[in-house]
């Protein structure tokens, strides 16, 4: 693709870019970026990755061969309805926004091919795992253009659109549940007596470790888990506290409410 224009340059469009551009997938110089107002955060992309800051609107997304809309869902509505007059033809979308739909999109948009994906932001370091959807009217080529520009930030499942709802919830939230739980590590291990610099380190290998371990054994992670959890022993203790302070009710919950408030979102844009 020779123009990509990202309408909405913030955290999310960052970690595409900067995937992109390190992997060599889409040369800077295709990548146009722009926001309501923040020409900071632009001229800051432009500077650290090449890529280019839309000064004409009308000039680049009549010409775009894909527009990727990435702004926060309160900001779509407007977004959309100022860049729909200026796409051309030819112009596919790609949207990132969490929990609105292709037919809300195409509403707007007109009838054209629309990819939704649910990226997270650690395609920074090509380590994202998505989800996409298609309408009806992308073709197979456009399909297999797509998959590949997300393969080259991390993994990608093709799903049906409902689906999304869960997988925003689960991988497009993800990140920020593994951060709270670093934090939470912290604060709990310094009362005993580390250093929180020892305590981050440790926590950081810790999940990348046992990461690594379910990618790559075959075992089960309840198997990996009785390896680990010695009769009578630590693991078991906190294990056991885990259970009696509802863990798997818990992080049951926190699934269930971000899915919940994906679908509000997909509600309040209808
Ligand atoms: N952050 C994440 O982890 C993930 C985010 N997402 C989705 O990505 C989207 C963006 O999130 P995120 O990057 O975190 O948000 P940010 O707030 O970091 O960035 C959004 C950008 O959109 C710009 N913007 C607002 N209105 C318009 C407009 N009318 N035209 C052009 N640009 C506009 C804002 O610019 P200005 O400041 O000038 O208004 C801002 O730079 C959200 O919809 C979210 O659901 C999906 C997966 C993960
Ligand atoms: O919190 C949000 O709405 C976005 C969607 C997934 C991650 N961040």
């Amino acid at each position: 693709m020779q123009t990509i224009v990202f309408a909405g340059a913030g955290s999310m469009a960052e970690a595409m870019i900067q995937g992109w551009v390190k992997e060599g997938i889409v040369a800077p110089q295709s990548i146009y970026v722009m926001n309501k107002t923040n020409k900071k955060k632009l001229d800051e992309l432009a500077q650290q990755f090449g890529v280019q800051v839309v000064v004409n609107s009308r000039d680049i997304l009549t010409r775009a061969d894909c527009v990727i809309l990435a702004m926060k869902p309160k900001d779509i509505a407007k977004a959309m309805v100022d860049i729909a007059p200026l796409l051309g033809q030819q112009t596919i979308v790609l949207s990132v926004v969490a929990g609105v739909s292709i037919d809300s999109i195409q509403s707007v948009l007109g009838k054209r091919p629309v990819a939704r994906v649910m990226p997270n932001t650690s395609a920074t370091i090509g380590m994202s795992a998505s989800g996409i959807a298609f309408s009806d009217e992308m073709t197979n080529d456009m399909k297999v253009t797509f998959k590949t520009l997300l393969e080259a930030i991390g993994i990608v499942f093709e799903v049906k659109e409902e689906e999304l709802h869960a997988i925003t919830a689960l991988s497009g939230s993800g990140p920020a549940y593994l951060y709270y739980l670093v934090e939470a590590f912290e604060a709990a291990a310094v009362k005993h007596g580390l250093e929180q610099s020892t305590v981050r380190a440790l926590a950081i290998q810790t999940i990348a470790g046992a990461a690594e371990m379910l990618k790559q054994s075959d075992a089960e992670p309840q198997e990996l888990r009785r390896r680990v959890t010695s009769p009578g022993g630590t693991t078991a203790a906190g294990i056991n506290a885990l259970e009696n302070h509802h863990f798997k009710e818990t992080i049951a919950a926190c699934i269930d409410e971000a899915t919940k408030r994906s679908r509000e979102l997909a509600n309040d844009q209808c």
